[in-house]
């Protein structure tokens, strides 16, 4: 890890698909045990920051390292390191919780303990209910399939936790469980970038809250004292742009 504890850098990047250019200079820099919330209206660029981390989009200049190391070189080294969790998370319909885990667990080149204590304790710790462990994915709900994904991320144990829009079509109490989630995961050290659209949930959890506005970041505002944010101002001023 770099000594300054940046898990995810990405230093005037620019970068779009075929001739369209859509961040025009990224910089981020986000750090271990930090979460980091990007807003941005549609378009705006947030999921392509996403790609660019994990390898999927090539910048034209700039520079793109996770844990010092740039993923489009190195994209199987840095995919092991990152847990992406996108709006609709994919899984296995026919297989129950668990055997989602294990099996995702050995795509990542990860065996479980024989009595599959790892995949328990991960689950229990990503807010599953148990009875719900040998139950088929198929019948459940959106909050329920992000916690078999963070349960996934907890038995990795990788370093960096990318989200997209994970709060979006999530009911209040769901969002709140899941902000709590996310705040066990920065107590272990994971840098989390969550991409949304959810002032209110990203005041609620981020550390940093970074606007980004047609591929440039307008501004960063970081957590402050006991109210942490001002959400109304934070509301008045960009609330057009990330709802
Ligand atoms: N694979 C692709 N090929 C071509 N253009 C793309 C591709 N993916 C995204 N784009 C375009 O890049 C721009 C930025 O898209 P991106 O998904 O990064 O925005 P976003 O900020 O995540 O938006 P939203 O809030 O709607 O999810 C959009 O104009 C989109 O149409």
């Amino acid at each position: 890890m770099n000594v300054d504890s940046t898990v995810l850098q990405a230093s005037a990047v620019v970068a779009g698909y075929g001739g369209k250019t859509i961040l025009h200079g990224l910089d981020l820099h986000i750090r271990a045990g930090e979460i980091y919330a990007l807003l941005g209206a549609n378009g705006a660029g947030k999921t392509t920051t996403l790609s660019l981390f994990l390898g999927f989009v090539t910048p034209g200049a700039g520079r793109v390292q996770v844990l010092g190391v740039d993923p489009v070189a190195h994209p199987d080294t840095v995919r092991r390191q990152i847990a992406y969790i996108p709006e609709n998370v994919a899984l296995y319909e026919h297989l129950s919780a668990r055997e989602n885990v294990a099996y995702l667990l050995g795509l990542a080149g990860q065996q479980p303990d024989a009595d599959d204590r790892l995949i328990d304790e991960s689950l229990a710790a990503a807010g599953l209910d148990g009875a719900a462990f040998d139950r088929r994915v198929a019948g459940f709900s959106k909050g329920m399939r992000q916690k078999v994904a963070i349960g996934l991320a907890l038995a990795r144990k990788v370093p960096v936790l990318l989200l997209d829009e994970p709060t979006s079509g999530l009911d209040p109490q769901a969002t709140v469980e899941f902000n709590r989630l996310l705040g066990v995961l920065r107590s272990q050290g994971v840098a989390i970038l969550m991409v949304t659209h959810d002032l209110l949930s990203a005041a609620d959890v981020a550390d940093r809250i970074g606007f980004l506005d047609a591929g440039r970041l307008l501004e960063e505002v970081a957590a402050d004292g006991a109210d942490r944010f001002d959400v109304r101002a934070l509301h008045r001023r960009y609330g057009g742009q990330a709802a």
